[in-house]
């Protein structure tokens, strides 16, 4: 392969500060971070790529996501998906099993890798199901779908409603050294609601949500956690309740971790326009309170870090209306730009805190070798333009997923070029 250099990029470096460097890029990793440009080595053939005035981070990992194959085609494949990932600037990203057949069997492992294989993209974790057909009544073989390359295993889009079922997939888990990554939802609390307990709800004559149909299970869970040692992981954070517990938890040392997505720290359910179900997610847009109390979690480690859930519907899927129509939203194409404008842009967060909780923790997290940019590691990087600012368009969206209560947002901070493996997958110039 080709060595490439990306001269004049500006890096976050050790201290969190934005710093001129040239990265080296050859046989897929990053040879050197360099200062000088008379320090670069010389080969004539290099391919120079000038990043003047782009910053250039790690590619973003992203530990929840949804790509619909097997089975959902319709919404979304590994192919699609993982392009969309390329696009918004993520390198590694880790799929939910909520396919069709589920995935928990070795067979439905190997496919997605496979399928990932071939789309040649970002690099694709699967996870596998923690019970079969994700119906909670009996655990999938853990040791075989570890062995077909199951990263983790969770029942994400059902919360595992028995205890015992719980406790008997974490001792199990713990014993293989893998982790447990948990969608909480109390199923008895949430019965026939679509929207969160709270303003909205009420205005709308909705049944709600309420947040302790969420953080009884991480409540539970972390007792469970306590008593078997594994790690657990805490799926798309989106209440105080749940910030509370889990802060307590890390306070006494108990193996837990947790996500947060972009959504629920940028809206509340008091920002719904109307019965669009494009605003419609799983767990719900809470309260502002609750957005606050995320947002100070994730400020001070509480909650590890950032991920999308990006999870593409079909147009005729979420034209059926608030109440009908199926939870979830797309999230690769606009996370960067929407936290960036949102957090960073108007000073309230800094920018290597945003990048981190997009790299560095989640890899920290699930023992991931990439999530660095640093001579000898992968090269998985990303390059962003942070000043240009454009309008979020669905119709642009390489996601065949639509579903974004984001559209027509003017944004900063859009990525403009992704490397997986020292490879360009996509640019904004030259596409895939
Ligand atoms: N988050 C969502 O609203 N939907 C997810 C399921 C899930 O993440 O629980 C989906 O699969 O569509
Ligand atoms: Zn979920
Ligand atoms: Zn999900």
């Amino acid at each position: 392969m080709q060595m490439q250099v990306i001269k004049n990029a500006n890096v976050i470096n050790e201290q969190g500060q934005l710093e001129l460097k040239h990265i080296v890029i050859s046989g897929g990793v990053i040879e050197a971070v360099v200062s000088k440009l008379e320090d670069l080595p010389q080969d004539d053939r290099a391919q120079i790529i000038d990043a003047e005035g782009k910053l250039v981070t790690p590619g973003f990992i992203d530990m929840h996501v949804h790509l619909r194959e097997p089975g959902y085609e319709h919404k979304e494949t590994i192919e699609t998906g993982s392009r969309s990932a390329v696009k918004g600037g993520f390198t590694t990203i880790a799929c939910m099993p909520n396919t069709r057949p589920v995935t928990d069997t070795p067979e439905t492992v190997k496919l997605i890798l496979d399928k990932a294989r071939e789309a040649n993209l970002a690099k694709v974790l699967p996870y596998a199901a923690i019970t079969k057909n994700e119906l909670g009544r009996e655990l999938t073989d853990f040791e075989a779908l570890k062995e077909a390359g199951a990263i983790g295993f969770t029942d994400d889009g059902v919360g595992v409603q028995n205890a015992q079922m719980m406790k008997d997939a974490m001792r199990k888990a713990k014993a293989l050294g893998m982790p447990v990554i948990a969608h909480c939802e109390d199923d008895s609390l949430v019965k026939g609601a679509c929207v969160t307990e709270g303003k909205f709800a009420e205005r709308h004559g909705l049944k709600g949500i309420p947040n302790e149909s969420e953080a009884i299970h991480v409540g539970r869970d972390i007792l469970l956690t306590e008593a078997t040692g594994v790690h657990y992981h805490v799926c798309h954070v989106s209440t105080e309740q749940s910030v509370r517990l889990i802060r307590q938890a890390k306070e006494i040392g108990i193996s837990v971790t947790a996500e947060v997505c972009p959504h629920h720290l940028v809206l509340s359910d008091e920002d719904i326009p109307g019965l669009d179900a494009n605003w419609k997610m799983n767990p719900p847009l809470r309260s502002p309170r609750d957005v606050e109390a995320c947002i100070e979690g994730l400020l001070d480690g509480t909650l590890d870090m950032i991920v999308t859930d990006h999870a593409p519907h079909s147009a005729e899927e979420k034209a059926k209306g608030m109440e009908l129509a199926p939870f979830g939203i797309v999230g690769f194409e606009t996370a960067f730009p929407l936290l960036y404008t949102k957090f960073v842009a108007t000073g309230k967060w800094d920018l290597s805190l945003l990048v981190r909780r997009m790299t560095s923790d989640p890899a920290r997290v699930f023992g991931l070798d990439s999530g660095v940019l640093k001579a000898g590691a992968a090269a998985d990087l990303t390059m962003i333009d942070l000043n240009a600012e454009k309008e979020v368009d669905p119709e642009t969206f390489a996601t065949k997923g639509r579903n974004t209560p984001f559209a027509g947002w003017k944004l900063k901070g859009w990525p403009v070029m992704t490397w997986v493996d020292g490879e360009i997958k996509w640019s904004e110039q030259g596409g895939f």
